[in-house]
């Protein structure tokens, strides 16, 4: 190593994540680029709350998948539960995963089988009401069945940990160069035989040169580096639902609820008193001809499809219809980049010297979060865990068939990936000062 240090691309959840871990094992000379002042608007994790849920004990014998789950998840609830920075943000209220149609059920009883936590069936809208305080949710629950696991999951406030990492980052020696010019990155900047990379070139036509450069942009990475159909950027759309402080003070320490083909929401924040919805459906793709060949090219927009809007309210309706006519104070799009088989990609490029690949959070990355810095630190030390080394690395042979319409196992909507090229009709809802 030379003293040009260490260059993350990309200071939202995970990128944040690095850093902080970086710092803490004293790498000295670590430098963050982000595309927005921070916390950049774009982030996927800079939101209000995430779902979070501890798992089983990782076990040698666990087939693949659940040996993946359950070693991240452990890694990562350790930090929620134990680690002083994370510990504040984490709720664990309990967790309900319901459906209303029959495949999304099968998914919920698959989930149940795998679960060593006691769950409660739920069948009737008498149980899913009795889950919260009474006059939560006085909705008819029409078809919802599923199961309410009370404790060992919850939510984390995704917001406040996401600025805990970053001041802690920057405490510890952390450059963060923030920005649409001096940090979004426009390309990385290669050897002359391009097989290795310098470091990164950003909007400004600065040069910034490391040793090492992580490319952890969430679902924009893509348009940094030739994933070979690795990632695929997709979309969903979030809501806040506003409270008064008096209403608030009842809908305080709820499960969340997930309704697999509906929707969830999460209890009201303790700033603003906002519920924050999101409707479920496999998710939104934006095709573009890029050079030939259709790919999903992410946008930025405060405000949400009509339709989905639509979703929300007839989620609202059927759980707790006293706010379905309600206006939202604020909604956007959210991206996150999906692999095939939606486990992360933390690994060395195989072709670009001194480039590490940290993306597709997938729908799983912020819970997750505090154990991503662990792995690409990890990574660059050279001493992953042997089994998650296999499965997070570069695997461009799981997607040359790539299908980009696959739902990934998600349901909701129409059951089908959709195309916001399609989409006419937009919400006009104020913006609440993010
Ligand atoms: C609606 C929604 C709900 C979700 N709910 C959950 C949940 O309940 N639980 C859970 O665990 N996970 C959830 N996730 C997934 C989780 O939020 C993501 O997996 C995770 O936040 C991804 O982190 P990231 O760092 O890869 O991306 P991000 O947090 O999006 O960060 C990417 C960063 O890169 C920056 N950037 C982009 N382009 C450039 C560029 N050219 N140059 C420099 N910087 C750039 C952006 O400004 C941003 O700061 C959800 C995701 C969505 C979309």
């Amino acid at each position: 190593m030379t003293d040009k240090g260490i260059l993350i691309i990309g200071g939202g959840t995970w990128g944040c994540s690095v850093a902080l871990e970086l710092a803490r094992r004293g790498f000295g000379k670590v430098k963050v680029l982000d595309a927005s002042p921070f916390p950049s608007p774009i982030a996927a994790g800079n939101d209000l709350n995430k779902i979070a849920e501890e798992s089983n004990e990782p076990r040698d014998d666990d087939v693949n998948d659940d040996y993946f789950w359950n070693k991240i998840n452990q890694m990562a609830m350790h930090a929620w539960k134990h680690d002083s920075l994370f510990k504040p943000f984490y709720h664990p209220t309990g967790f309900i995963m319901a459906a209303c149609g029959d495949d999304a059920y099968e998914h919920c009883l698959k989930y149940a089988k795998g679960e060593h936590a006691k769950l409660s069936p739920l069948q009737t809208a008498e149980e899913f009401r009795s889950t919260m305080p009474k006059g939560v949710l006085t909705g008819s629950f029409p078809g919802w069945r599923g199961f309410w696991k009370d404790g060992g999951a919850g939510w984390v406030f995704a917001r406040g940990a996401l600025k805990a990492m970053h001041a802690e980052a920057v405490e510890l020696g952390v450059e963060f160069v923030c920005g649409p010019s001096q940090g979004k990155v426009e390309s990385l900047l290669c050897s002359a035989a391009n097989d290795a990379v310098l470091g990164a070139r950003t909007a400004d036509g600065q040069k910034h040169l490391a040793d090492r450069t992580i490319l952890a942009a969430g679902a924009n990475s893509d348009l940094l580096l030739d994933f070979r159909k690795q990632l695929r950027p997709t979309a969903w759309t979030l809501a806040h639902l506003p409270l008064s402080a008096a209403e608030a003070e009842v809908y305080q320490k709820l499960p969340v609820l997930y309704g697999v083909d509906r929707g969830f929401f999460i209890e009201p924040d303790q700033e603003k008193h906002e519920i924050k919805l999101v409707d479920e459906h496999p998710g939104y793709l934006h095709m573009v001809p890029i050079d030939g060949r259709l790919r999903s090219v992410p946008f930025a927009r405060e405000q949400i499809p009509k339709e989905a809007e639509a979703r929300m309210r007839r989620f609202l309706r059927e759980t707790m219809p006293q706010f379905e006519d309600r206006e939202f104070s604020f909604a956007r799009i959210c991206w996150d980049a999906d692999t095939v088989d939606r486990k992360f990609l933390i690994d060395v490029h195989p072709e670009l010297a001194n480039l590490v690949v940290a993306v597709g959070g997938s729908g799983n990355g912020f819970m997750t979060s505090p154990a991503i810095g662990v792995l690409v630190a990890d990574t660059l030390q050279g001493k992953m865990d042997a089994r998650l080394k296999r499965m997070l690395r570069w695997r461009p042979e799981s997607a040359e068939d790539r299908d980009w319409w696959d739902t990934q196992d998600r349901f909701g909507a129409e059951g089908r990936l959709m195309d916001f090229q399609n989409v006419q009709d937009w919400t006009e809802i104020g913006a609440t000062g993010y």
